[in-house]
């Protein structure tokens, strides 16, 4: 399994989100340019945290218009795993790919520390490795991840199953606890705690990794035959 991780002017975390999955998880992995064409060449797609376009509108609004925007779209309409953190979940709810909005912390402060999840389901491709209701550790780092929707997406939310994490401690307001949803279809994963930087007992947690092994499985369950 090949991943692209995205690269837009202004990620930062891009590094990170290869190091986890080449370095740890010894998995094929390129750092890809925004500006390049060849996303069908690539199995799964990587959208890492930072601040795209300096953040400039709102988070991830400007990088949601890019030509890459539409090749990702294309990707995860043909049911490949897509899976955004924090600036990455920004940009895939800026491009409708997945439904609401992450506004500035309640506390208008960036934060940057571990949190508590519970995994509030894990039969999507990239949580089948926990299991439901378990406590993780991951590190959040943002200053717009309190997610925000209607009474009716959120209901639509909470029907469909598309709640897949959960801070057992709200740090930022989000509505209903929520840090992670999937799409409808369950290929599309948006957090804002960053699974890549749980991946080594060294940087406090190594509850990230089951995440990136859970699609990599899932992956090989459906495409490798032997
Ligand atoms: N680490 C990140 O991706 C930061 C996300 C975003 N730009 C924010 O501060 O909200």
């Amino acid at each position: 399994m090949k991943f692209a991780v995205i690269v837009f002017p202004g990620s930062n975390c891009d590094r990170d989100m290869y190091h986890a999955v080449k370095d740890v998880l010894g998995a094929e992995a390129d750092l890809v340019w925004y500006q390049s064409s060849n996303l069908k060449e690539y199995d799964g797609i990587l959208l890492p945290g930072g601040f795209s376009y300096g953040d400039y509108l709102r988070s991830g609004a400007v990088a949601a218009t890019s030509d890459m925007m539409k090749q990702i779209k294309e990707q995860a309409k043909a049911g490949k795993p897509v899976l955004g953190v924090c600036n990455g979940f920004q940009i895939l709810t800026e491009s409708g790919l997945l439904p609401g909005a992450l506004m500035r912390n309640k506390n208008l402060s960036f934060m940057c520390h571990q949190e508590n999840l519970i995994v509030e389901n894990n039969e999507t491709l990239f949580t089948s490795g926990y299991e439901k209701g378990e406590v993780v550790k991951f590190p959040i780092a943002h200053g717009e991840g309190n997610y925000f929707c209607d009474e009716k997406t959120l209901n639509e939310l909470k029907t469909n199953n598309q709640i897949v994490f959960t801070y057992q401690s709200n740090p930022n307001g989000s509505t209903h606890d929520i840090a992670g949803i999937v799409n409808k279809e369950g290929n599309v994963l948006g957090m804002m705690p960053h699974p890549e930087r749980a991946v080594e007992k060294l940087l406090g947690s190594d509850d990230g990794l089951r995440l990136f092994q859970s699609v990599i499985q899932n992956w090989r369950n459906s495409y490798v035959t032997n």
